[in-house]
């Protein structure tokens, strides 16, 4: 049910928009000069060809510096380039090397350290009917940067939860993401198998994230270690990224599947998340209706459906993430024994993970045989990933 790599619809590649990453650029010296809050007004003022959307991105809360001197924003800037956003954009991910320099990793690194005894177990969240229930994993513990004893055990990465290069530089190349602010998240996994199940970082009803940037602090990995970063760009397969040092990846925080592979070495590592300004956007109104009673409709024929159209029903919005878990029912399941400690607890996760399922399953029928074959012979239209 993978599509092959010859079968993909190629979107044109974008024009190159060298004048604008210049203008960025200028943003963000005069950013660097002037440290305090930055409003969309005075970003436009500092470069006025930028568009409204990198303008936007720029600012930020009074009192808040809107860009570091301390870390080399240059090699930053320099990192978002047309070919990682078109990666992005095209494959719901990408990944860029040497996004930091090798001193600024290593500071970041100890600072994780530092902060350890501070951490509190990671757990995975599952909704069941409206209310959120919490599973927690073994070995991976995580820190946010909010109090101030927290942030100054943490300087360069309290800086970085502010700094507005990563946003400008996104919002030049893809200002449909309409990103406005970002928050981080500092992560120890210490080995023995800890590791992360598969999920979706957030949903459109649930919050504003867009894109996840997940960065890598692991000198000594190597082949063996695992821990690896597993994206499943559905219908496309698996990527494994290798969690090395000063690697950054970047995914759909929304629509990209993902999990972490066990990990038996110590590993760091940290995310920005970041999110679409204007408040939470719940779909609806009648356009989203009439969308739904037409997938109902299609769902509930007694017409048998061509493989062309239940792929094209598969990768529907609102049933893709349903499709894909479907699609990896028994990889999802055994993710999620993998990420937890037995005990009634994880009894619980695995029944309701079933039940849900037995649901798409019921949901997803008429689907089901053109998934279980395989795209279609002339290959699949590329999702949306943003
Ligand atoms: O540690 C990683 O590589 C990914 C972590 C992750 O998926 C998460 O925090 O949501
Ligand atoms: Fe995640």
């Amino acid at each position: 049910m993978l599509l092959p790599a010859a079968a993909r619809a190629l979107p044109c590649a974008p024009p190159h928009k060298p004048t604008l990453l210049q203008a960025a650029r200028t943003l963000l010296a005069a950013l660097q000069s002037r440290p305090f809050a930055a409003s969309t007004a005075a970003a436009r003022a500092a470069a006025p060809g930028l568009p409204a959307a990198a303008a936007a991105a720029a600012s930020t809360s009074p009192g808040a510096p809107a860009t570091l001197s301390s870390v080399p924003i240059k090699s930053l800037q320099q990192a978002i380039t047309p070919q990682v956003c078109q990666h992005l954009q095209e494959r719901g991910f990408a990944v860029v090397d040497n996004v930091l320099g090798g001193s600024v990793a290593a500071a970041l690194r100890e600072e994780v350290s530092a902060l350890r005894r501070h951490m509190h177990k990671n757990c995975t969240h599952l909704v069941q009917g409206g209310a959120t229930g919490l599973l927690e994993k073994e070995h991976v513990f995580e820190a946010e940067l909010i109090q101030q004893q927290t942030q100054a055990l943490a300087p360069l990465a309290a800086q970085l939860q502010h700094d507005s290069t990563l946003r400008v530089m996104l919002s030049v190349l893809m200002p449909e993401l309409r990103l406005h602010s970002q928050a981080i998240k500092l992560q120890y996994n210490a080995g023995r198998g800890g590791c992360f199940p598969m999920h979706f970082d957030t949903d459109a009803s649930l919050d504003t994230r867009k894109v996840t940037t997940i960065w890598y602090l692991n000198p000594g990995w190597k082949p063996g270690d695992g821990g690896e970063l597993r994206l499943y760009p559905f219908p496309e397969a698996p990527v494994d990224i290798e969690p090395v040092n000063d690697r950054m990846v970047l995914f759909s925080s929304q629509h990209m599947l993902h999990r972490v592979l066990p990990s038996a070495a110590e590993r760091y590592c940290f995310t920005i998340w970041l999110s679409e300004g204007g408040g939470l956007h719940r779909p609806g109104g009648a356009a989203v209706e009439r969308d739904r009673a037409e997938l109902r409709r299609a769902l509930s024929s007694a017409e048998p459906l061509g493989t062309g159209e239940a792929w094209r029903l598969a990768l529907h919005p609102e049933l893709r993430k349903h499709a894909a878990k479907w699609a990896y029912r028994q990889e999802w399941e055994r993710s999620i024994r993998e990420s937890h400690p037995t005990g009634p607890a994880l009894d619980q996760a695995l029944q309701t993970f079933h039940q849900e399922i037995a649901i798409i399953g019921r949901a997803l029928a008429p689907l089901l045989p053109a998934m279980a074959a395989g795209p279609p012979p002339g290959g699949l239209q590329r999702p949306a990933w943003f």
